[in-house]
């Protein structure tokens, strides 16, 4: 099926989910206007890393969220791929990625399995322990979050779910500037590997700790950059045939030829 996506490559304004939400609206209706059938958001995107906000002032934000992306995923008959957010419930406060349908039902949360320790996050977030699945009209596809490209047996055991194979991979992230090399290779290995689009979408600007290096990205299967951004603040649009993925994989048949009797489980 063929869809377009329009990944919003934002700056976030730290600790102000009321602003972030004015700017997502924004871009959304604009990413409507030019037929977008998927629209992605960064990670955190409504508090970035503000750790004493999360503290202190999160209280039931992201339920306002979310209650705030039904109306604007039914209101304009759109899916998103709404970046993650912090999540508080009795188990901790989760980085938690959120996939609304064009009803606006609410399909998947995905929590992040790989805390960045690096900036801390193991400190204050809890780490998810569930996968990334979901299904949307465009068929299966599976959500990461930032550091999770990293890890590149996370990524392929959603490869190898006994009954659903997703075709896409939606990452979402504030990668820092100084790696954004990094985040390039990984992600364009992690579609070569796997055999999947790859729709990436980072966030631009700074908090009082990071400078973010944009460069959201459209990868095919094959690793072609299909869209690539700069740095600034900006949505990118990419359209694709998830059904590509069929001839692909029938031309270089890797999963066929996985050695599982040499791999470390
Ligand atoms: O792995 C990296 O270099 C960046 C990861 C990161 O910034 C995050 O997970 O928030």
């Amino acid at each position: 099926m063929k869809i377009k996506t329009a990944l919003v490559q934002m700056d976030v304004v730290f600790g102000d989910p009321g602003a972030n939400r004015r700017k997502v609206k924004q871009a959304v209706e604009d990413a409507v206007a030019e037929k977008a059938d998927v629209i992605v958001l960064p990670e955190m995107w409504t508090t970035g890393y503000d750790f004493d906000f999360i503290k202190e002032e999160l209280e039931d934000e992201a339920s306002d969220t979310i209650l705030f992306l039904q109306e604007l995923a039914r209101g304009h008959r759109v899916n998103l791929i709404a970046g993650s957010v912090a999540k508080k419930t009795e188990d901790g406060t989760f980085n938690t990625l959120l996939v609304f349908n064009r009803h606006g039902g609410l399909r998947k949360e995905y929590s992040k399995a790989h805390l960045f320790r690096l900036m801390n996050e193991e400190k204050h977030l809890t780490q998810g322990d569930e996968g990334g699945m979901f299904k949307l009209e465009h068929g299966y596809a599976a959500g990461f979050i930032c550091y999770d490209i990293r890890f590149p047996e996370w990524m392929r055991t959603h490869m190898l779910h006994p009954k659903f194979t997703p075709d896409v991979f939606y990452v979402v992230a504030e990668w820092p500037k100084a790696r954004i090399e990094q985040w390039r290779a990984l992600l364009i290995a992690r579609a070569i590997e796997n055999q999947v689009f790859v729709v990436a979408c980072n966030r631009t600007g700074s908090d009082p700790n990071n400078a973010f290096g944009g460069h959201s990205l459209v990868i095919s299967p094959l690793g072609e950059v299909l869209a690539e951004t700069g740095e600034e603040e900006t949505t990118l649009y990419a359209e694709f045939d998830t059904e590509d993925v069929q001839e692909i994989r029938e031309n270089i048949p890797v999963f066929q030829d996985r050695r599982t009797d040499l791999y470390r489980q």
